[in-house]
């Protein structure tokens, strides 16, 4: 499959950070990837670059082949960009907002007006298209940034946080759209704190923690290899904590004790349930979550 992205040694400082280090990544035509990782992990600041706000230290970009440093105009022209923060004009209308948008990718008037309010129909904010920015809700200004940065047709469609502090129906009529983009062959890239997001959407995820990935496969691949597709849970009597540890590692078994719950990984769960059931433990299954991986590479404590 072609490469939507070439991203070979990249590499970002700011002054004594190394906020993205030596990173080489390749994301193809029509895929949705998701990038997932810890606050600080270098997510924005990947973003930015392949988005040309922030220059690279080193490394090279090929966006569809292209040379990002060398064609910058062409490679933004295929670009639809849904930024962190809001940075709509309050000083223009709703709909303004998005033809004034499309004056930048030089598509006339006419144009422009149709394609506005298809967009703003497709996320449900045609009645607010003479409404001020000042009066849309924070869920209404994150679905009119994902209408604009559909007015130019984009080829990628780059997303950092796209659903972060959106209610559930909004969240979801946004997925539904992230689809059916993805459906048309459109390549998707975002960033995403929701473990559910990155599942959903997502073809390949990333792990990204300190600058640099940790892991890549689809959402079942990396389930299936850090944790296993059934994750076995035991709450012990305090009395009884010695005994389930013996037993666990008799076992060999891969586990870890979150708030006195143990998590087995990787293991025989049918049986080791009905074992534990019979020494008297609280045993019970669960389906192995990414979250389960995220938390098992990038750690429990606070990175910040
Ligand atoms: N403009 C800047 N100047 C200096 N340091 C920066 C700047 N922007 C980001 N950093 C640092 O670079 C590192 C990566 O930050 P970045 O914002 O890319 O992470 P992130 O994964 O997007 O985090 P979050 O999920 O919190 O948005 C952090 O240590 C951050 O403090």
């Amino acid at each position: 499959m072609p490469a939507a992205f070439e991203i070979r040694n990249l590499t970002k400082h700011y002054k004594d950070v190394t906020a993205v280090d030596n990173l080489s990544l390749d994301i193809f035509e029509g895929e949705c990837f998701g990038l997932l990782g810890p606050n600080g992990a270098g997510k924005t600041t990947l973003v930015k670059m392949l988005t040309t706000t922030s220059p690279l230290t080193n490394g090279t970009i090929h966006v569809m082949g292209m040379d990002l440093q060398k064609e910058p105009r062409q490679i933004k022209a295929f670009y639809g960009v849904v930024p962190q923060g809001d940075n709509l004009d309050p000083e223009l209308s709703v709909i303004e907002n998005l033809t004034t948008f499309a004056r930048y990718f030089e598509i006339p008037g006419e144009a422009a007006k149709n394609r506005a309010n298809e967009a703003l129909s497709l996320f449900k904010l045609e009645h607010k298209a003479q409404g001020k920015i000042k009066n849309l809700s924070g869920g209404m200004k994150r679905r009119l940034l994902l209408a604009r940065a559909l007015i130019n047709n984009p080829l990628i469609i780059i997303l950092d946080e796209p659903t972060v502090g959106l209610d559930p129906q909004s969240k979801y009529l946004v997925w539904q759209k992230l689809k059916e983009l993805k459906s048309r062959g459109v390549t998707l890239l975002l960033t995403t704190q929701n473990m559910d997001e990155a599942a959903v959407l997502s073809d390949r995820v990333a792990i990204m923690h300190q600058g640099k990935i940790l892991a890549l496969d689809t959402p079942k691949g990396l389930v299936e290899k850090h944790v296993g597709n059934r994750v076995v849970e035991i709450l012990p009597e305090e009395q009884c904590r010695g005994e389930l540890l013996a037993e666990l590692n008799k076992r060999g078994y891969e586990f870890e004790e979150v708030e006195s719950i143990f998590q087995v990984f990787h293991s025989e769960t049918d049986t080791l349930c009905a074992d534990l059931g019979k020494l008297g433990f609280n045993v019970w299954q669960r389906l192995g979550t990414l979250e389960d991986v995220f938390i098992k590479l990038t750690g429990r404590g606070l990175v910040e």
